[in-house]
Order: structure tokens, then C-alpha cells, then sequence
């Protein structure tokens, strides 16, 4: 596996739409070396989710380039190298909660004992064991979105896409929930790419924080974010988490995101 998990250079995408072309990414220059967790932050329409559909390959680049473990995002994907949580936890009412993680692995035709395991093991990596036989009408939306990080883990990728996945939920639940996303990365070794509105989540949960600006969506800066990997929700009463806090938000100013 190469060090260099996602590689874009001078990437761009123009969406063609009835009443015209909407520039969405220009000329984006990044590297995500393995291990790392990178947020991306920005205003609304800065690119951010359309950032990550292309190196899922849910969108195509119009110009640049990009790798995704060496390989283009359609390979990639083909090789199930990632695992994607969206904003809303998407579980399919009528299955249990075993029945939606088990999902990915039923597709890729794992026997049952192997979907078995695995299952207990990603709903005890999100603290949900012993949820199996429920069904997702019964459990709160944080534990929904827990049931959903689990399903994208199922399969064991090297790397995490998460679009905003708890913007939804209160902010004693994000808090939580980001102190469990922390550990379950320090614990795995993942590579994440999370999309977020939130400064204090940004600065919490990253190893390096991509600061974008909206039309069109480019890379304003890049800040690095260097807190041991098993920071605990304290440090962000300290002097450095406010610093790197304060410079995220003038990041966005500049980038003119909130005229
Ligand atoms: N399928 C599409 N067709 C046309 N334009 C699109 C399409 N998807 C997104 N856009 C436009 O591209 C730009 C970037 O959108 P994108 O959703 O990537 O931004 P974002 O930063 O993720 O926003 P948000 O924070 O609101 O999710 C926006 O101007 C959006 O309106």
C-alpha cells in the first residue's frame, strides 16, 4: 500500500446545469498521507461534498489528477478501498441493525458466520453491541449514525469518507460521539477525510485541517493540527486548541466565506 493515500493535483470539476455552468472545485493541490484525519471546513457550496464524491468516484473530475491508494477512484472503488458515511444514516427500516452493517458484506457474498463476526466487531468498535436484532426505529439518531459508521467499517477499508455524518444531532451527542470517532481512529489506523461546518470539531477530532472558500471551490490553506491521537474533549479549554481555533475562522474570513 502506498504512504500517499489520496493524491489530486490541479484538480477541477464545472457541473453543467440548465442555467449554466457552476464551477465547483478549481485547481485543488492535495496530499492525505496514511493514518491522517483531514477535515474539510468551508462555508455552503465551497465543494467540500463534491470534493469527496470525486475520490469516491461518485463524481468525475473535468480536469487534474487524482489517486486513491495509487490507483484512479474508479479502481479504487472497484477494490472496495474505502467505506462512506453520509449526513443522514440511510439504514433500511425493514433490517435489523446486523442486517443494514452486514449489507456491504452480503453484496460481496461473505458467508454468514464471516458477516456474524464481523458485525459484532464493527457494533462493539461503535460501543453497539448487543443492538444486533434491533431495528433502527429504535435506537436514537446518534446510535443510528454509530450503526451507519459501523456498516461503512464492515468490510475493513483503509480509508473513512464521512460527509458531515453528525451535523444532524445535538451537541452533547456530537461531543460524545466525536471522542468515540477519535478513539475508534487511533485504535484502527484509518485514514479519514470527514466533512464539517464546525470549527471545534474540525480542530478536535484533525491531524490537518483543509480550510476551502466558495466560488469557485478552491484550498484557502491548510492547517496542521498536531494533538497527541488520544486528545480527550479538555484540550479544548487550552490556549492551543483556541489558537488553531482562531486561525481556522480567520482562514474562512479570508476566504470570504461569510459575505
Ligand atoms: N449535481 C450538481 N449539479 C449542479 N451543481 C451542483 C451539483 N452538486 C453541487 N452543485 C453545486 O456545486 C457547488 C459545490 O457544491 P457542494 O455540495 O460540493 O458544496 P459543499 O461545500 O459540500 O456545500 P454544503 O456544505 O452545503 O454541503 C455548489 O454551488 C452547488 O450548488
Amino acid at each position: 500500500m502506498p504512504d500517499t493515500v489520496i493524491q489530486a493535483s490541479n484538480l477541477s470539476l464545472t457541473y453543467g446545469s440548465a442555467d449554466g455552468a457552476v464551477q465547483a472545485l478549481s485547481g485543488i493541490d492535495l496530499a492525505i498521507e496514511r493514518g491522517e484525519f483531514v477535515s474539510l471546513i468551508g462555508p455552503s457550496g465551497c465543494g467540500k461534498t463534491t470534493l469527496l464524491r470525486v475520490i469516491a468516484d461518485l463524481e468525475t473530475a473535468t480536469s487534474g489528477s487524482i489517486t486513491v491508494n495509487g490507483v484512479s477512484p474508479h479502481e479504487a472503488r472497484l477494490k472496495r478501498s474505502y467505506g462512506y458515511v453520509f449526513q443522514a444514516p440511510a439504514l433500511y427500516p425493514w433490517r435489523t441493525i446486523a442486517g443494514n452493517v452486514g449489507l456491504p458484506l452480503e453484496i460481496m457474498g461473505h458467508s454468514r458466520e464471516d458477516r456474524r463476526e464481523r458485525v459484532a466487531k464493527n457494533l462493539a468498535l461503535v460501543n453497539l453491541e448487543g443492538f444486533e436484532r434491533k431495528f433502527p426505529w429504535q435506537l436514537s439518531g446518534g446510535m443510528q449514525q454509530r450503526a451507519s459508521i459501523a456498516r461503512a467499517l464492515s468490510f475493513d477499508p483503509d480509508l473513512l469518507l464521512m460527509d458531515e455524518p453528525f451535523g444532524a444531532l445535538d451537541e452533547i451527542v456530537r461531543d460524545k460521539l466525536n471522542e468515540q470517532l477519535l478513539r475508534l481512529w487511533d485504535l484502527t489506523r484509518k485514514t479519514v477525510v470527514f466533512v464539517t461546518h464546525s470549527i471545534p470539531e474540525a480542530v478536535f477530532l484533525s491531524t490537518r485541517i483543509v480550510v476551502m472558500s466558495p466560488r469557485p471551490g478552491r484550498i484557502h490553506e491548510i492547517i496542521p493540527c498536531d494533538f497527541p491521537r488520544d486528545r480527550t474533549l479538555d484540550i479544548r479549554e487550552t490556549p492551543e486548541f483556541l489558537a488553531i481555533a482562531n486561525r481556522v475562522r480567520q482562514g474562512l474570513r479570508e476566504g470570504h466565506s461569510y459575505d
